[in-house]
């Protein structure tokens, strides 16, 4: 699954305040988990507000090829009929993962522990990205790989069962690689211990409690350690996946920056491991308000209220890393129309993303008239206190580089800018949030398909 070969250039350009109440997709880590394990449970489960982007479809897409039943009932709605842990089946064409680094590294997860051998492909992005990091533990117990040089895509996994519980310490901070441990974890004799130096995103510490695994999360001195007993036995469930907050906070930055901006952001998850953007927006002086806080299938969501408001330059928390990760490219833009200079650093993990978002950021916002300087792990940007960005010259456009989140953060820079932002090709969008431009222009944006 992946999305239109073609090129899609697009050209967003101010149109007055953004105003209107809206909600976004559902969040794309709790689709891709809800998938995987309802596939993995014994029984039917039920997903509401499932995130229809490329990159989920990619994961429903390898899990029936793999013997799961996956069908939409309705917009959003979905059924699973699992195999039940240890019963994944031989897969009898590759795993088409497009440009989704979850996808491909949860399912790795999954079939290292599995007795099949299965082939992951991915889109040229996804190619590039290192799956070193995966492999590396998952070998530990007991999986064999043929991957491409420097452990990249295409790449063959032979699965070990019964395969090795281990114990093992994140070298880096990333919720893919723990899960991925975990995942492999779940039809592996014993106890699989994954040590976290510093927190990421838990949704599959909290879900895989929710489908009835026995796992424990403990807090030390030197971080969390969490535990799984494996040969779990998943009972399948009814899940309703919360808006994504990675979604929500092109919103949020683009009615902070638009002046006489009001709008409203429903049900947005706000689990403390992904509310970081938030955090920062607020140092900056954003205006936003948090309403109607309440629970929902076990996480926190509430509504957010944004309306514009000058913002200051930061110095970014870099202890904010984890919980703002794919977040940063829009913080870019945010710190674009601060008034001082925001400097981000210890952001290293932004190199090795869809695209290197620290090099694309540079480049695009520096063609968008900015003045950035590149640092090895961050960026240092000159914010224009208000003032429009003068936008993109005739005849030019900035590279989204098969990246969803450059395409869309550039989008939100082109919504305050004197001559708009033309973006070479918006189709990688439909990643993550297909209907973002449905979106921006019902609060107001101007947004125009240029000519190939
Ligand atoms: O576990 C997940 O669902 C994700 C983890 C993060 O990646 P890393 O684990 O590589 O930081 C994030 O960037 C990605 O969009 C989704
Ligand atoms: C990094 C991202 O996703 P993935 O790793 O799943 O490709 C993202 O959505 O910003």
């Amino acid at each position: 699954m992946s999305h239109a070969p073609t090129p899609r250039p697009l050209r967003l350009a101010a149109a007055g305040p953004l105003t209107g109440a809206m909600t976004v997709p559902g969040d794309k880590s709790i689709s891709h988990r809800a998938l995987m394990f309802a596939g993995l449970a014994v029984g039917e489960s039920r997903i509401r507000g499932l995130l229809e982007g490329e990159d989920v479809l990619a994961t429903a897409a390898a899990l029936r090829a793999m013997g799961a039943t996956i069908e939409r009932s309705a917009e959003g709605e979905w059924r699973v009929h699992g195999v039940g842990v240890g019963g994944l089946l031989q897969p009898q064409v590759a795993l088409e993962m497009g440009n989704s680094g979850t996808s491909t590294r949860l399912l790795m997860g999954l079939v290292a522990s599995h007795p099949i051998v299965a082939t992951f492909t991915g889109d040229a992005s996804l190619s590039k990205r290192p799956m070193g990091r995966v492999i590396e533990p998952l070998a530990r117990m007991g999986a064999g790989f043929a991957a491409a040089p420097g452990d990249r895509l295409p790449l063959t996994l032979r699965g070990r069962c019964p395969a090795v519980p281990i114990d093992y310490t994140l070298p880096v901070a990333s919720a893919q690689v723990k899960s991925a441990v975990l995942l492999a974890g779940l039809n592996t004799p014993g106890i699989t211990r994954v040590r976290e130096p510093v927190p990421t995103r838990d949704h599959s510490e909290r879900m895989l409690r929710g489908f009835g695994a026995e796992l424990t999360v403990e807090e030390t001195g030197e971080g969390r350690v969490i535990s799984l007993h494996g040969e779990a036995e998943l009972r399948a469930q009814d899940i309703v996946v919360p808006g994504d907050p990675s979604s929500a906070g092109f919103w949020l930055v683009a009615a902070s920056i638009v002046p006489g901006s009001d709008v409203t952001v429903r049900n947005v998850l706000m689990n403390p491991t992904r509310t970081g953007l938030l955090t920062a927006l607020r140092l900056m002086g954003a205006s936003i308000e948090t309403m109607a806080e309440r629970e929902v299938g076990g996480e926190t969501v509430a509504d957010l209220r944004v309306r514009h408001a000058p913002l200051t330059a930061i110095e970014v928390p870099p202890d904010l890393a984890p919980s703002m990760i794919d977040e940063y490219p829009i913080l870019f833009v945010a710190a674009a129309f601060a008034r001082g200079t925001t400097v981000a650093r210890g952001a290293h993990e932004l190199r090795v993303k869809e695209s290197d978002r620290i090099a694309a950021m540079a480049a695009a916002l520096g063609l968008a008239g900015l003045t950035v300087r590149e640092h090895e792990d961050g960026l240092s940007i000159e914010g224009r206190d208000g003032d429009p960005l003068p936008g993109t010259a005739n005849g030019t456009t900035v590279a989204s580089l098969l990246d969803h989140r450059i395409a869309m953060s550039m989008a939100v820079a082109g919504m305050h800018s004197a001559r708009g932002i033309a973006i070479d090709d918006a189709a990688p969008i439909a990643t993550s949030y297909p209907t973002f431009l449905d979106t921006a222009t019902s609060l107001g944006a101007a947004t125009t398909w240029l000519n190939r």
